[in-house]
């Protein structure tokens, strides 16, 4: 049997990849300086001259790292100590070794583009680890905030319809339930438009009231699994005996507009008992620009319950309310912001890959995360969804992502071929939508 496919990379010239690496990384990084610029009297207030020294040093690292982008420069090591470090050197090592016949190094413009990417948010973070005492400074914290400031009107609706919902949910029949829950899981699928690294850090927040739109963008799914979801968990709903659990993991992709839409939809399935338990995985580090950390989810959390707005707020009190009484848990784990497939995970990660397959269902948020459970290569748009996984299959899994990037699978024959006659590059403008499962009912 033939083995999986290339991976996708810089060196296709002209591919979605390489104009990534050519000009988005590169435009991500100035921002990134820019950012450290515009804060130096803040670092001066709070930590006097060593802030402005380590303001400083930030800055050239930030700079070295996009001139050895920009130069095409081999890929190091990390040198700073963090708990991951190894593990990334050690994937260094691993695709050294795939070059070593050709005597290359591993490089920006010919390394798997899965790699290089994720590689650049991490020497981000190892810049500023390795300048204290501004080392906790998240330099995208600004960007995931403004995204949920201008987003404010669409989450008002967001927050009012759950509420409206919440009053008659107990009496609500089972189609109606599954009409509800459909919505919410639309409304969370294009939540995904709103990340910040497609855009190159330039925002992109939701300003019009997505429930109104839902029909509209019906069109735009290409793939659309969602019957599969509910069967899944109606199941597990009607089988399940009393003191029984039925846990739902979300993989989170982005904070701002797009995790307010995962909370929502979080919150339905418990109200509607379709699950009892959720678990939320974050990112440990800053990533891909509008990734949600730790601090991001309390942050938002805590911005909604002071909202002035009295729906909006009482999101915010129950959903602090879920996590006080352990229904919601937030964990985070070193993987998630590694550069390995999810493939590997058993391997690298046999301790997440465990308490994933306690899960009933894991819905992965967005596009990396798809690009990382199908590997990140050049599938025919034809091979199986379970295929692609090669292997990773810890629960049933759904991916729930607008297209970003040039990898799809699943699809119908001719469906790729007639999206790329009509509209180009409609895999990379986050204009079309999946709900993918995997799994068995
Ligand atoms: O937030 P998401 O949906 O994972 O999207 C991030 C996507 O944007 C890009 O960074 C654009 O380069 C893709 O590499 C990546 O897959
Ligand atoms: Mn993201």
């Amino acid at each position: 049997m033939a083995g999986p496919p290339v991976f996708l990379s810089a060196r296709d010239v002209g591919s979605f990849a390489y104009l990534t690496v050519k000009d988005r990384l590169p435009q991500i990084l100035t921002k990134a300086i820019d950012t450290l610029h515009r804060h130096k009297s803040e670092f001066f207030e709070k930590h006097g001259e060593k802030g402005l020294e380590a303001e400083k040093k930030a800055i050239s690292l930030l700079s070295k790292l996009r001139n050895e982008l920009q130069t095409d420069k081999p890929i190091v090591p990390l040198v700073e100590k963090f708990v991951d470090t190894d593990l990334w050197n050690q994937y260094l090592e691993y695709q050294q070794s795939l070059l070593n016949e050709s005597n290359g190094k591993p490089r920006w413009f010919l390394s798997p583009w899965l790699f290089v990417e994720c590689y650049m948010y991490r020497r981000i973070h190892e810049a500023i680890i390795q300048s204290p005492p501004i080392d906790d400074f998240d330099i995208f914290k600004e960007l995931k905030d403004q995204n949920f400031f201008e987003s404010q009107e669409s989450i008002i609706a967001l927050c009012t319809h759950l509420q409206e919902l919440m009053k008659t949910i107990e009496d609500l029949d089972e189609n109606q339930l599954k009409n509800e829950f459909f919505k919410v899981l639309q409304i969370s699928l294009w939540g995904n438009k709103c990340d910040l690294s497609l855009s190159g850090g330039k925002t992109i927040s939701q300003k019009t009231n997505l429930i109104n739109s839902l029909e509209d963008l019906k069109p735009f799914i290409l793939v659309n699994d969602m019957e599969h979801l509910w069967s899944l968990l109606s199941n597990c709903k009607k089988k399940r005996e009393k003191a029984s659990i039925t846990r739902v993991d979300i993989v989170l992709d982005n904070s701002g507009f797009e995790l307010v839409t995962d909370l929502v939809l979080a919150d339905l399935l418990l109200s509607s008992k379709l699950a009892t338990e959720i678990h939320f995985y974050g990112k440990m580090i800053p990533w891909f620009v509008s990734d949600t950390t730790l601090h991001d989810f309390n942050w938002i959390i805590k911005q909604l319950k002071h909202s002035n707005h009295k729906w909006v707020s009482k999101c915010g009190v129950d959903w602090e309310n879920h996590i006080k009484m352990g229904r919601w848990v937030y964990l985070d784990h070193m993987f998630w912001t590694l550069p390995h497939e999810f493939s590997a995970m058993p391997q690298v990660a046999p301790d997440l890959y465990a308490t994933l397959q306690k899960a009933h269902l894991i819905l992965f948020k967005g596009d990396l995360n798809y690009r990382k459970l199908t590997g990140d290569r050049r599938w025919e748009f034809t091979i199986p969804f379970h295929e692609a996984l090669n292997g990773f299959h810890p629960a049933p899994v759904c991916s729930i992502r607008t297209l970003k990037a040039e990898v799809q699978v699943g699809l119908q024959p001719g469906q790729g071929e007639q999206l790329t006659a009509s509209v180009p590059n409609w895999l990379t403008i986050g204009k079309y939508g999946i709900f993918q499962f995997d799994g068995p009912l």
